[in-house]
């Protein structure tokens, strides 16, 4: 640009600040030039010879606003002393006369078109940069699994399984199951972190276990990126002391801890006060129930569950507590369909039928025996309604149409809708459980001192030896040779009591110089972290966390392999407990239990029937719980009458066959119904292969660089996959988002991911990738460019306009609406004589012929050229435009077809299966009518705009 160019009076933009609006022109002296920007109240002075800034000139036939408020469409143009003067019409048909001087200042150009005419070209790299946004964007979020791929977590079909199929729920209520280690943290983690992400939910409360808080912030920020607060008594009390009305709101995602909730109702009423989307709650086992006196944990809970439309429990023994417990957690999740217990308990009985039927259709010869048995078609009619049997065998597949027979079974007659179990019979990868038992000789003073004493302190023997039992327990000197022989592994102790841990402890590390770590319950919750912590850490690490009962429940432990049990617990349940922390996914090793116990001693009872009797210590013993109600008796007899061998052997014959016979049964019943609706191998198989599909890691390492380097963070590589990110001071932005301020070191592989929780794991998922998108799509950045190209059969000086346009809908985030567009832009490249060339110049050719010319030359090129290019835009949208009904018709038939079969489905559901809530039918409908009525509405927009001008 020359002195000459600038004339006062004359508007300008800015190419480097276009949000200071329309600039004046306020002097030109001495090779500077001063722009005033009126709207923003800034004033800018730059050298004549290269100042960032381009002239605004408006053509005929484009609405201008002046600063009073008016609205011009311009019909003649003059110039006069280098200033424009604009005539032209307002609404109601007012000639008027508009000098530039006088136009409104506060405009902004995001319209490709408009920053196109205003001389705001973007670089090459830029435009291709956001075509691949759009494109990725829209990849991401068609596929089935969009929202379950981003989490830091190893791919395991029966998790994947379970998260899809209550993500795609409205609303989900539902109790998640699965055995002991599983990972129902992980699933719960998939779907809230599905639903955050789809919009489906922005407020979440969880509710955990006091031992478990931090557990939990940390599963969830390392897994899944998700910064949780905790809300615990002494933040709220600061919060309101600084003037917060309600700590609860001031957070969308929270963490609380059980007795809170269960021992504070003012904060329960705070929490009420406030609009979740979903809740949930770990270890639901602690949600007691009877009819005379509900715990006030439970009552607490349900006030919120009544509140909040989303609802997840989880816990690995949902009858740990009786069927009573168990059914009134079901009643929790749906108190419609969950009204009586004793239709419940009849319904448990019919599960066994259901499956018969099933086992006989899944059976190889399954349709042969539908063909000629009259008794099996007749029981399928019944379950599916009239003719079902005689519509599968007629159809051309019959094995397509028995599959189908089979999931409406399980569907409408199943399990399946409220409550998931999988267990480790059908989830494999397991260690090995071995059982070593150390017999040690009574103490002499036990013997007498256990003559009166109860049933819990003859189980806890340390009690009876008195003050000194530390000295004379032969157990304390067991462990103490234990730990030394063993110097470099690390073990796991649990004994029931918190004042036995602490003292056992104590003496080790004092008395003995063991390296040790204490966990129980009488701690604050960060020395609890703190001792957890210590016994996890690689180098230097305590060798034995010496934890009461609290340790047994939801811990992470499985980089230990000893458990050792300094006593035993008389529940099943509570034991399988236990040997969940260290026999859980991600153990490496064969898992050794230590049962150090007196001979002839009420632990050696207990030790010999949980073995003998019903196998709970080398496998997990579903049937546990009804088994001990059943032996209850003769086990406590055992214990405190002393040893019959007669007695014993009788206990250990009847509850091995009372073991076998309840395993059949339900195995034979509920529990074939729930492995089976809990994990369908086939169809989970299909998700992990959709999320591979999707990873795409070059590609999305590819488009990150490009987006640092755009951007202005600095990228270091670190190693084959993972790179250091650091903001600097070139930053575009104020604040890279996701990005911590003293940067990060992240990697595009799941496998490092996994093995380097120190590191960010770069997914389509991460924030930084989806904070990319948002601030690539949501602005102007790169919509438009300039570049030259060589094209031999074209004439040079021909200039070619290629138009993105993007179907858009005016829809909320939650409706997902991109999945059902089979594309994610239209692209239209016409040339200066209006020939259409789209099919014939691909974006290949001109992303890979594309030469990039400098802003100064594109900017007048774009100037001499405006009426030519003005003119192919409009051709450009005209073609467009025919494309639009097409691509609406298209996205609306595919979301028919897709909502009406679920709404069929659910409607269908609703007829047999009273797990399915009206409410979930109605939503559906609504949202099935308000995506239709969005994507009917749909307009296409003119993203981006790349011009290319033909060269020699
Ligand atoms: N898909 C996975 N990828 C990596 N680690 C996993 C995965 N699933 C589970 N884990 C790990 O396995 C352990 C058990 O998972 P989780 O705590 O979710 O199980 P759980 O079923 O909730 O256990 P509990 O019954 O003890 O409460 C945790 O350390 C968890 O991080």
């Amino acid at each position: 640009m020359s002195v000459t160019d600038f004339i006062p009076g004359q508007r300008w933009i800015s190419n480097t600040e276009p949000e200071l609006g329309l600039g004046l022109v306020v002097s030109n002296a001495d090779r500077r030039v001063t722009i005033q920007f009126p709207a923003a109240e800034e004033e800018r002075t730059y050298a004549t010879n290269n100042a960032p800034v381009s002239r605004v000139e408006y053509p005929v036939g484009d609405t201008i606003h002046t600063r009073h408020g008016q609205r011009v469409i311009i019909t003649e143009r003059i110039e006069k002393n280098s200033c424009l003067i604009y005539f032209g019409q307002d609404e109601e048909g007012n000639e008027l006369i508009v000098p530039e001087l006088d136009l409104e200042s506060s405009v902004q150009f995001s319209r490709p078109q408009d920053r196109l005419f205003a001389g705001q070209v973007d670089k090459l790299s830029q435009f291709r940069l956001r075509i691949d946004t759009l494109n990725y964007h829209h990849e991401q979020q068609s596929a089935d699994t969009y929202g379950l791929s981003g989490a830091r977590v190893q791919l395991l079909p029966h998790q994947f399984y379970i998260a899809h199929d209550i993500a795609n729920r409205y609303a989900p209520r539902v109790l998640l199951a699965d055995e002991v280690g599983l990972g129902k943290t992980i699933e719960a983690g998939l779907v809230i972190h599905q639903q955050l992400i789809t919009g489906r939910a922005s407020r979440v409360l969880i509710t955990v276990p006091d031992s478990l808080i931090y557990q939990w912030l940390v599963e969830m920020l390392r897994r899944f990126n998700l910064q949780f607060s905790i809300m615990d008594e002494l933040r709220c009390t600061a919060m309101e002391l600084s003037g917060t009305d309600n700590p609860f709101d001031s957070a969308q995602l929270v963490l609380c801890t059980q007795s809170m909730i269960a021992n504070n109702p003012e904060r329960v009423s705070q929490m009420l006060d406030c609009q979740w989307d979903m809740m949930i709650v770990d270890e639901a086992h602690h949600l007691i129930w009877n009819e005379e006196e509900p715990s006030k944990l439970y009552q607490a809970v349900e006030q919120l569950a009544s509140n909040i439309p989303s609802l997840l429990l989880l816990t690995a023994t949902p009858e740990q507590l009786g069927l009573e417990s168990h059914f009134a957690r079901l009643r929790l999740l749906d108190p419609d369909r969950y009204n009586s217990l004793d239709k419940f308990r009849d319904e448990q009985s019919q599960y066994e039928t259901v499956n018969e039927l099933v086992q006989q259709l899944l059976a190889e010869d399954g349709i042969n025996n539908l063909a000629t048995q009259p008794s099996l078609q007749a029981q399928l009619d019944d379950y599916l309604g009239k003719g079902a049997s005689e519509k599968l065998l007629n159809e051309a597949d019959q094995q397509a149409a028995l599959e189908l027979c089979i999931n409406h079974l399980l569907d409408r007659h199943g399990t399946g809708r409220v409550l998931f179990r999988n267990t480790r019979d059908t989830v494999t990868g397991f260690p090995t459980r071995i059982l070593v038992p150390h017999p040690l000789e009574m103490p002499a003073q036990l013997e007498s001192a256990a003559a009166d004493a109860s049933i819990e302190d003859i189980l806890r023997p340390e009690k009876l030896l008195g003050d000194f039992w530390l000295d004379e327990d032969p157990r304390v000197a067991w462990l103490d040779e234990w730990l030394k022989a063993h110097r470099l592994e690390k073990a796991l102790l649990i004994c029931s009591n918190a004042d036995t841990a602490q003292a056992l402890e104590e003496y080790i590390r004092l008395r003995k110089g063991v390296r040790s770590a204490v966990f129980h319950e009488k701690m604050t919750l960060i020395n609890r972290d703190r001792a957890a912590a210590y016994f996890a850490d690689d180098e230097d690490y305590a060798q034995v966390l010496v934890c009461s009962e609290i340790g047994s429940e939801g811990r992470n432990f499985q980089f230990a392999q000893h458990l050792i049990m300094f006593d035993l617990p008389l529940n099943p349940d509570l034991l399988e407990q236990r040997i969940g922390r260290l026999d859980r996914i991600g153990q490496k090793h064969d898992v050794q239990i230590h049962v150090p116990f007196y001979e002839n001693s009420a632990q050696a009872v207990l030790l010999r029937w949980f073995d003998e009797g019903i196998n709970a210590f080398r496998h997990t013993c579903p049937a546990g719980r009804e088994l001990f109600q059943q032996f209850e008796d003769m086990i406590t007899s055992l214990i405190m009458d002393g040893v019959d061998e007669d007695a014993f052997e009788e206990l250990i014959n009847a509850s091995q066959k009372a073991a076998g016979d309840i395993m059949t049964r339900l195995q034979a019943g509920r529990d074939r119904l729930l492995e089976m609706s809990s994990c369908r191998p086939a169809k989970a198989e299909q998700l992990l292969e959709s999320v591979e599909l999707h990873e795409k890691r070059m590609q999305l390492r590819d488009f990150m660089e490009r987006v640092f380097d755009q951007f202005g963070v600095d990228q270091q590589s670190d190693g084959a996959h993972s790179v250091i990110l650091q903001p600097t001071d070139q930053m575009t932005e104020h604040r890279f988002p996701g990005l911590p301020d003293d940067g990060c070191k992240a990697t595009y592989s799941r496998e490092q991911a996994l093995s380097r929780e120190d590191i960010q794991f770069m997914s389509w998922e991460n924030p930084m990738v989806t904070g990319s998108f948002e601030m690539i799509m949501g602005s102007d950045f790169g919509n438009t460019t300039v570049c030259t190209v060589k094209l031999p059969p074209l004439q040079p000086g021909t200039i070619l306009v290629e138009a993105i346009f993007v179907l858009y809908c005016a829809a909320p985030k939650a409706l997902n609406l991109q999945r059902f567009q089979n594309q994610a832009t239209v692209r239209v490249v016409i040339d200066s004589n209006n020939n259409d060339l789209s099919q014939i110049i691909t974006p290949d050719h001109l992303n890979k012929l594309g030469e990039r010319v400098k802003r100064h030359v594109a900017q007048n090129m774009i100037r001499l050229g405006r009426e030519q290019i003005a003119g192919v835009l409009q051709k450009a949208e005209t073609e467009a435009l025919k494309q639009q009904q097409p691509l609406i018709d298209q996205a609306v038939t595919k979301a028919s077809s897709m909502l009406d079969e679920e709404v069929e489905r659910l409607e269908a559901l609703l007829e047999v299966n009273p797990s399915i809530r009206e409410e979930e039918v109605a939503h559906l409908k609504a949202k099935r009518d308000q995506i239709l009525t969005h994507l009917q509405d749909a307009q296409l927009r003119m993203d981006a705009i790349r011009i290319a001008v033909v060269r020699e």
